[in-house]
């Protein structure tokens, strides 16, 4: 190997590192709504900190360190303006991926981060290796945390929702259940799309609670019954199901076990979608790599899946896998029936 070659391998590596503290530097810049106080004019660092109780030359290094990965951009006269990419943070702007930002890089998601050495060692979850119980449990009991994961996971969506919605016929389907459904943007976005369609949003009482929340569900809230329960004892009966980012939160025993709820529900004949990301051969860059370890951080037993794993366990629950869909995201449709 040249020395040209070893330099760029080392400058590969460290900028990995450097990332992962820009992504941390970025959650901190959201938490302190730079992007909103950025809204409307460019503003020196003593402005912002004005208006937010910081420190305003501390402000200034963040958004510097920021502005060099795209994230704002500092005048010739030393105030900031946001950027195309930094006005994603702002808490009103159109397509906000704020709460996603929030969500990902947040004190308790990250805490649970640094438990993933004693999951490589024991393959215990990280998230209970650190809180002593599941990621549910805790939400549960953490009413703050689990808006903070519901909003998160609202805004995550929004970046799928309309992908699948348009890589999926729903023109046959009279009322559709979306089963652990969140805050109800991905049956939103469907039924917005398909005007006769009815739906079910089903999930925990305590998220179904704010329906709604972070998206524009007033269109379609007189087509759509909202019921909270648990997945593992029932769900309602439909004449469709969807799955979205639900079955990889679970072991396989676990996912069996929802997805037999859904079949006790469910006619013979009648269709269960399920969105997730499928895991690929090979070592080219996949999304649903990385996200599977997410799951191996927050969840108990949950896993990305290979096309294959996925038919295992919806043929053991009764299902029949019959086609995979790709959308324009990391996620695909696995189109199944019921047996
Ligand atoms: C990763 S989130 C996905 C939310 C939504 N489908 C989306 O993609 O935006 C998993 C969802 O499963 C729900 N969930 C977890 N345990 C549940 C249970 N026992 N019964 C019903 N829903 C449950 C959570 O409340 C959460 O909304």
């Amino acid at each position: 190997m040249t020395s040209a070659d070893q330099a760029t391998l080392t400058k590969r590596l460290l900028d990995t590192l450097l990332e992962a503290r820009i992504a941390h530097a970025l959650y901190t810049a959201t938490k302190f709504g730079f992007a909103d106080l950025l809204a409307s004019e460019p503003k020196t660092s003593t402005e912002l900190a004005e208006s937010s109780n910081t420190h305003a030359p501390t402000v200034a290094r963040l958004l510097r360190a920021l502005a060099g990965s795209g994230f704002f951009a500092q005048l010739d006269d030393g105030r900031f303006v946001n950027t195309p990419l930094s006005e994603l943070l702002r808490a009103d702007g159109a397509n906000s991926m704020r709460n996603n930002v929030l969500f990902i890089n947040d004190d308790i998601m990250s805490q649970a981060w640094t438990k993933l050495p004693g999951t490589v060692q024991t393959g215990k979850p990280s998230f209970d290796l650190h809180y002593g119980e599941n990621i549910w449990q805790y939400l549960w009991k953490h009413p703050e945390a689990g808006a903070v994961f519901d909003a998160g996971m609202t805004s995550i969506s929004s970046m799928y929702a309309n992908a699948m919605a348009n890589a999926y016929d729903f023109e046959g389907i009279g009322t559709i259940c979306d089963v652990g459904g969140g805050r109800g943007i991905l049956l939103g976005t469907i039924l917005a799309k398909y005007p006769h369609l009815r739906g079910i949003l089903f999930d925990q009482p305590q998220v179904v609670a704010s329906v709604g929340q972070g998206h524009d569900w007033a269109p379609v809230k007189d087509r759509c019954q909202v019921v909270g329960g648990s997945f593992f004892e029932s769900v309602p009966e439909a004449d469709a199901y969807v799955l979205k980012s639900v079955i990889h939160d679970w072991s396989d025993e676990d996912a069996v076990r929802i997805l037999k709820t859904v079949h006790k529900a469910a006619k013979p004949g009648q269709k269960l979608l399920v969105f997730d990301a499928i895991v690929q051969p090979g070592n080219a860059p996949d999304d649903g790599k990385v996200l599977d370890l997410f799951m191996l951080v927050m969840t108990t037993g949950g896993r990305e899946r290979t096309e294959k794993e996925f038919a295992t366990i919806l043929n053991a629950a009764g299902f029949d896998l019959v086609r995979v869909i790709p959308t324009q995201s990391n996620k695909s449709i696995l189109e199944s029936r019921r047996r």
